[in-house]
């Protein structure tokens, strides 16, 4: 069957000023908020109609086969959502969303998605229909943008403006995360057709590009939760990540890619700039360091679940050691800047394990 369109009214242009993106979380002050009275409001009024004004609208009572929901997202409070094929992309009966855009709207998507990892690998056309897909949304600070135990309907991309994530456990509030450009949420009620996990709230006045459930589920889901599948198990069990948030180690699945080095490979070269932290997925790893007069020192070597890379990223200084695979090597790797964004609650951990080195090295010369 062909695929038909349905043109949606267009958002109005933004005139909106481009503030508080250099915001660091420490920078960011704790709100006060008022879930019960809070509200979420359109940035522009043509496309108030296309956000129903109750989420429920959005779904019926019909059974549909649903994914396994992962562990603590409000397990148990699943809704339903019917007429939705649980392999979307291969639904041939979708109705493309298309929002007409200014050249203008569409670049300021475009920056707000670059670093985005839940956007990387779609082809040219699924990269074109997000992008028609997505509508500008702005709120004010305090607002909230999604309330826990909703009904999902949209997804998130901040583009400017920063949000405090809060979830609500036994009557207790607890925040639990924060966004700021480039930042993305409210993919979990989406991919797993369960109640909101948790309460996003605006900290500042923000813009956000909003896209509807079913072009998240066709484009974006089945890349993101395979991701999130194949890393699972390996990440609940690399030690250095235990103490972090099932939340947490799906937004490191997310950003993390793999890579094999064949026996002898150089993996990290001492001297080097590093850019990337790695976790050894499978295999191991040799780690060797040339001391000042040229002579090469065995180091402790490493094995699955262990990381390296940490060093150059947290000092900012050269790699220290050269680490080279022993037989096949799979590591997973983080770049610099997901490393500094993701690993953020267990830096003082990295910090603290590196001051081992020194004593290691210092034995290893003695
Ligand atoms: N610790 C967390 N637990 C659950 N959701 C979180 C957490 N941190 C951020 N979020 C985001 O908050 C969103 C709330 O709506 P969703 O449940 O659709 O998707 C959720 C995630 O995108």
């Amino acid at each position: 069957m062909e695929q038909s369109e349905v043109i949606m009214s267009e958002a109005s242009p933004s005139e909106h000023s481009h503030c508080n993106s250099d915001l660091s979380d420490t920078e960011m002050k704790e709100p006060e908020p008022d879930f019960y009275s809070a509200r979420t409001s359109m940035a522009s009024t043509p496309t108030t109609d296309y956000f129903p004004d109750s989420e429920e609208e959005l779904y019926d009572d019909e059974p549909s086969e649903l994914p396994a929901i992962p562990i603590n997202y409000n397990r148990g409070r699943r809704t339903s959502v019917s007429a939705e094929s649980m392999a979307p992309s291969q639904d041939k009966d979708y109705v493309k969303v298309i929002i007409p855009k200014t050249q203008e709207q569409k670049e300021r998507i475009e920056t707000s998605i670059q670093n985005n990892f839940l956007f990387k690998n779609l082809d040219e056309e699924q990269y074109k229909d997000v992008i028609d897909a997505m509508v500008e949304k702005r709120v004010l600070n305090q607002e909230a943008i999604i309330k826990q135990g909703g009904i999902g309907d949209f997804f998130y991309v901040v583009e400017t403006g920063t949000f405090d994530v809060y979830v609500s456990k036994n009557g207790v509030q607890e925040k639990v995360h924060n966004y700021g450009p480039g930042g993305s949420f409210g993919e979990l009620a989406l991919m797993y057709n369960a109640p909101r996990a948790a309460t996003v709230i605006a900290t500042s006045d923000s813009v956000l590009w909003a896209l509807d459930r079913v072009t998240f589920r066709r484009i974006l889901m089945e890349n993101t939760s395979r991701k999130r599948k194949m890393y699972e198990s390996f990440l609940e069990e690399v030690p250095i990540l235990v103490s972090l948030e099932p939340y947490e180690r799906h937004k490191i699945a997310d950003a993390l890619e793999s890579a094999i080095y064949e026996n002898g490979q150089l993996v990290i070269k001492q001297g080097d700039i590093g850019n990337n932290f790695f976790l050894i997925e499978s295999g191991e790893a040799r780690v060797t360091k040339i001391d000042e007069g040229g002579i090469e020192h065995e180091l402790p070597g490493l094995k699955k679940g262990d990381y390296f890379g940490e060093l150059a990223l947290l000092n900012n200084k050269p790699r220290a050691v050269n680490i080279t695979a022993k037989g096949r090597l799979k590591v997973a790797t983080l770049g610099k800047k997901a490393f500094v964004r993701l690993l953020g609650p267990i830096v003082d951990i990295l910090k603290r394990n590196s001051d081992n080195y020194e004593t290691i090295t210092r034995n290893v010369h003695q």
